[in-house]
């Protein structure tokens, strides 16, 4: 089984539209659990475009599930998930100015970097969870970094299987082949839906944990959120 991390992002850009707070994302997440879901994630942006640190302060006593807080390790971000100790902290590159995350990381490159953050999560029990390309030498790596688990970042196995390409799920599968080798867990997510997650899942080997926040929010405007998270349960059973 796969576990769902509902992303609640979008319920927070919502309710930024207007300013108050409708939708509310604490009932939000507590739905979302209610319904199923076995994780709530948020991605808090420098701009608190969407989910503000305040929320991620009001939703960690009430997440009864695994809470799994993405971004990339500046210093305020740090602190933040210092603070409210998450199951996960999932580390993302994104630049200040982009519209969503766009890359995973060079592990490579950053290696001590992210060494020394994730000795700062670890030692305070925080699982981590490092946010990469389907890319063999990323996860070799990834796994030097001393990181837990690695989220493949699907973006191009969505667009490529939206053009019925079904072939680019080929190298997530053999980054999870090697992932698991190294003794990495492995999640994924970005643009995940309800039209390509039964085919991801049925070909992707040891796949611990998908996030999904901006079709399974869109998919429950047309379909309700109860409804939605209970197909994406059948898929990743
Ligand atoms: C890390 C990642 O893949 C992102 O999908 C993310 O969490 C979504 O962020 P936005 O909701 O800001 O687009
Ligand atoms: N880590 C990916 C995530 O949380 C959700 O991404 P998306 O479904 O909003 O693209």
């Amino acid at each position: 089984m796969t576990k769902l991390s509902v992303n609640i992002n979008k319920i927070a850009t919502l309710r930024n539209a207007r300013g108050g707070n409708t939708p509310n994302v604490v009932t939000a997440a507590t739905n979302a659990e209610a319904y199923g879901a076995q994780g709530i994630t948020v991605h808090p942006r420098p701009d608190e475009r969407h989910i503000t640190y305040q929320d991620v302060k009001d939703l960690q006593p009430i997440v009864t599930t695994e809470f799994n807080i993405e971004g990339n390790p500046i210093p305020q971000f740090i602190e933040l998930v210092l603070k409210n100790k998450p199951t996960q902290v999932t580390l993302v590159p994104d630049g200040d100015d982009v519209l969503t995350s766009n890359a995973g990381w060079d592990t490579l490159k950053n290696k001590t970097f992210l060494q020394d953050v994730i000795k700062t999560f670890k030692a305070e029990g925080i699982r981590t969870s490092i946010f990469v390309d389907p890319v063999l030498a990323q996860i070799e790596g990834a796994k030097e970094t001393g990181a837990d688990r690695i989220e493949l970042y699907t973006e191009a196995y969505a667009v490529a299987f939206a053009k019925g390409d079904t072939s680019a799920v080929k190298p997530y599968a053999a980054c999870a082949e090697l992932a698991h080798k190294l003794n990495l867990g492995v999640n994924a997510g970005h643009d995940l839906s309800l039209d390509n997650i039964a085919f991801f899942k049925k070909n992707m080997p040891y796949l611990d944990e998908v996030s999904i926040g901006h079709a399974l929010i869109s998919e429950a405007i047309y379909q309700g959120l109860e409804n939605v998270i209970q197909q994406y349960l059948k898929f990743l059973k």
